[in-house]
């Protein structure tokens, strides 16, 4: 029964799925249309349990409902063949006719039951449980909510009513205040490898003026040059360590497998060392405060460069092999990567998803478009961010000041790419 459950949810998903993106065997006017929409309806209300983020596999899902389809249509045939036979035996018992009407509603009820045995096997065979999508438990054909308004004024909430953090949505001194009762530590990791280095000085510097002044603040630095990390003086209750990580001579491996640093040192330290986490760029400065206001469950920030961009030309992930596929018509916002944050425990499970979305497709020899950023977009669709702070939490240097971006609190400096990074 669980079994026959979990194969019509996944029929559900991928008839949706296929609705959604005009892929359906179905025309609208099909008559088993009608019949689709009813197992839909009624999976929906049975769908139990955590759902997962991966894609379903599109062959094996195509030729699932090619077969449930079939099955069906051949059933309804021999139940109208077998009305049809009461019929004729009532008024030509034993006639050509019923013996040809016999013959033929056997072959049908032989094939029909051929084709559920082909879906159960591909049910079987297929990894239906592994590759089963979130997608389905989300209605996730919505407008694409808007960071700033027609009139100009900066929108303070999600549509899922997480708070977006601007400059005048909060009071400074009573939000630290509530937090640092609560005797919190934060945890903040930075990666700086190969030339990177040159910006920590700045980086710390920055950060001891203006993120979370007045809280205990534990740095762990990964670099692959201990002796490149500068003196910096710290805070009150400051700490800093520096972890040495193997150097690499791709950038792009650099930043991905930030998410494996982070989910590694969580387990292995943060769970017993810290109450939040953040990861954050290097190659950054702090301009102004950044403090307890931006503390929640889950925390994205917007990436400056797309707040105002249609998501169709968001730059997600656009190949649906990769784990980390946005199809055009779905995302809320394009997050930056150079942002992650939240309580320990949530931190984890973002980064540790990332990290196994980041190995899938490495086994198949898959780069998303941005490395992490990718991963951590799709995350986000799917595990909507409790709270999302502003592009003022992450600005770009060269980036002209809008109306909108009263204040900025955290930039990424200019950097001349060919210089700094390992590889093109
Ligand atoms: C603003 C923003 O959202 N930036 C994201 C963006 O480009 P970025 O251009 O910001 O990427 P980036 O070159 O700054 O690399 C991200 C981070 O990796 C580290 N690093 C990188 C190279 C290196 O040689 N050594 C080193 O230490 C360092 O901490 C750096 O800050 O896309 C990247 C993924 O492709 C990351 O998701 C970045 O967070
Ligand atoms: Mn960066």
């Amino acid at each position: 029964m669980v079994s026959c459950l979990v194969e019509l949810q996944e029929l559900t998903v991928l008839t949706k799925h296929f609705c959604r993106h005009n892929k359906t065997p179905l025309s609208p006017s099909c008559p088993l249309l009608p019949c689709m929409h009813i197992i839909i309806w009624s999976t929906d209300r049975l769908t139990v349990g955590p759902p997962m983020i991966t894609d379903t596999k599109p062959k094996a899902g195509i030729m699932k409902v090619n077969f449930f389809l079939f099955f069906l249509a051949l059933t309804g045939f021999s139940l109208i063949g077998h009305s049809v036979l009461r019929v004729t035996k009532d008024t030509k018992p034993n006639s050509e006719m019923m013996k040809f009407l016999q013959n033929a509603n056997t072959l049908l009820l032989v094939v029909a039951f051929v084709s559920l045995t082909g879906l159960i096997f591909l049910g079987y065979s297929s990894t239906s449980l592994r590759y089963k999508e979130k997608r389905f438990c989300l209605k996730l054909s919505y407008k694409q909510p808007s960071v700033v308004g027609p009139d100009g004024k900066v929108v303070p909430v999600t549509p899922w009513l997480s708070p977006i953090v601007w400059e005048g949505t909060f009071d400074p001194l009573l939000i630290d205040s509530i937090y640092r009762q609560q005797n919190i530590t934060i945890a903040t990791t930075v990666f700086a490898l190969g030339k990177y280095t040159q910006f920590l000085k700045d980086f710390l510097e920055s950060a001891e003026q203006n993120y979370f002044v007045g809280f205990r603040v534990h740095y762990y630095l990964f670099t692959d040059q201990p002796e490149q990390v500068p003196e910096v003086k710290l805070g009150e209750e400051r700490q800093l360590t520096v972890l040495k990580v193997p150097s690499s001579n791709r950038w792009q491996e650099i930043t991905l497998r930030r998410m494996e640093k982070l989910e590694k040192l969580i387990e292995s330290r943060l769970v017993n060392e810290a109450d939040y986490v953040f990861s954050l760029d290097v190659d950054t400065k702090f301009y102004g405060r950044w403090g307890a206001e931006s503390l929640g469950r889950l925390i994205g920030v917007i990436h400056p460069g797309y707040y105002q961009t249609a998501r169709e030309q968001f730059p997600y992930e656009r190949r649906p092999e990769s784990q980390a596929f946005i199809p055009y018509a779905e995302g809320d916002y394009y997050y930056g990567g150079a942002v992650i944050g939240g309580l320990v425990k949530d931190v984890y499970e973002a980064a540790k998803t990332c990290r196994e979305q980041l190995d899938i497709d490495a086994a198949k020899s898959i780069e998303a478009a941005w490395q992490e950023e990718s991963h951590l977009n799709k995350y986000f669709l799917y595990n909507k961010p409790s709270k999302v702070l502003s592009p003022e939490y992450l600005w770009q240097d060269f980036k002209p000041h809008t109306n909108e971006v009263k204040i900025i609190r955290f930039s990424q400096v200019i950097k001349n790419y060919a210089a700094v990074r390992p590889n093109p």
